[in-house]
């Protein structure tokens, strides 16, 4: 089977629930093989954008596939995705080896061998009870099931959260070692902005059920500059730019503004400088009204890409 070239793809998706809307007009084409972080506030949807790609529940309008046009919670795609729910409550009272065994008798496909050698690399005993681990423990053990499936896309709905930093490294080592030996894709939510520079790849920001920020986080840093200097000519050099984030401190103004890639065309008295990742995502959930998503340069990558397969 040729492999797919996206994972997720959505257009005018929406969910419903009642009378609101918890996700609404998403569009997304998420491309296989990265690690992407699903950010964004309390109640921006994550989770019903995670819940919606697991085939746990249907979209209210829209469409959405998953690994290159399969339906969401068809065979063809339960055999294919692993998914982690937020707070995975396994039941408490089976040990670590009575999961593995379940999950040997509702998978297809289920490598055994990886999750004892996992579990064992971390030290924890197969004969203890899932409700006495600790929480790192505890994600590790789901994280073992989940990749168990040599699943071709990965959902976890924020993994970290309940984890230390000791227990955060070592998750994100295993799923990046597995990322690196199989080529799985993985999308994450998460809060732990500070920490996905160095683990992710492709970044969705969500902000009131809608997608405010999608793209490579390579092409997102190379294209946004933070300009600073003198607040008399803010305004002017504003007017000329994409601007994200204007911030008026005293004489002196910081703008953060979308470039494309290149530097910014100022001079003079203006110093311009690239941004990393927290940053650009703080700027963003900050200003709710700006967005960066794929333009015609990112529509023309994927059809290159069509064309090149
Ligand atoms: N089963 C449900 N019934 C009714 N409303 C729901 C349901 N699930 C989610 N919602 C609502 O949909 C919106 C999005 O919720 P969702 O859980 O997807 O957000 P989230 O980004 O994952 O939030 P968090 O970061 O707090 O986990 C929220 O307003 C939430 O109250």
């Amino acid at each position: 089977m040729r492999a797919p070239d996206t994972v997720i793809d959505c257009g005018g998706l929406g969910k419903r629930y009642r009378r609101s809307w918890a996700l609404r007009d998403c569009h997304l084409a998420v491309p296989a093989g990265r690690v992407v972080a699903l950010v964004g506030p309390n109640g921006a949807g994550k989770s019903t954008l995670l819940n919606l790609a697991a085939g746990l529940t249907a979209p209210s309008e829209g469409m959405l596939s998953v690994l290159g046009g399969e339906l969401p919670g068809s065979p063809r795609a339960l055999d294919r995705i692993g998914f982690v729910a937020q707070n995975a409550a396994l039941y408490p009272g089976l040990t670590a080896a009575e999961l593995l065994r379940i999950g040997r008798g509702l998978n297809r496909r289920w490598d055994e061998a990886r999750a004892r050698t996992h579990l064992d690399g971390l030290g924890i005993p197969l004969d203890s009870r899932y409700g006495r681990l600790s929480g790192g423990q505890q994600a590790q053990v789901s994280l073992a099931l989940a990749l168990a499936k040599r699943p071709e896309l990965l959902l976890l709905d924020e993994p970290l959260a309940a984890l230390d930093p000791l227990a955060r490294h070592d998750f994100m080592a295993v799923l990046l070692t597995a990322v690196a030996e199989d080529g799985l894709s993985v999308l994450f939510s998460s809060h732990a902005v500070g920490e996905l520079e160095q683990t992710c790849d492709y970044l969705v920001v969500l902000v009131g059920g809608r997608v405010q920020v999608s793209g490579e986080v390579d092409d997102l840093l190379a294209g946004h500059r933070m300009l600073t200097g003198p607040t008399s000519e803010a305004d002017a050099v504003a007017a000329g730019l994409p601007v994200v984030r204007d911030r008026r401190a005293g004489v002196q103004s910081h703008l953060l503004v979308r470039t494309g890639g290149a530097d910014a065309p100022v001079g003079g008295s203006w110093r311009q400088q690239r941004i990393g990742l927290e940053e650009l995502v703080l700027s963003y959930l900050r200003e709710p009204a700006a967005s960066a998503l794929p333009g015609p340069s990112g529509a023309v990558r994927r059809a290159e890409r069509v064309l090149q397969s």
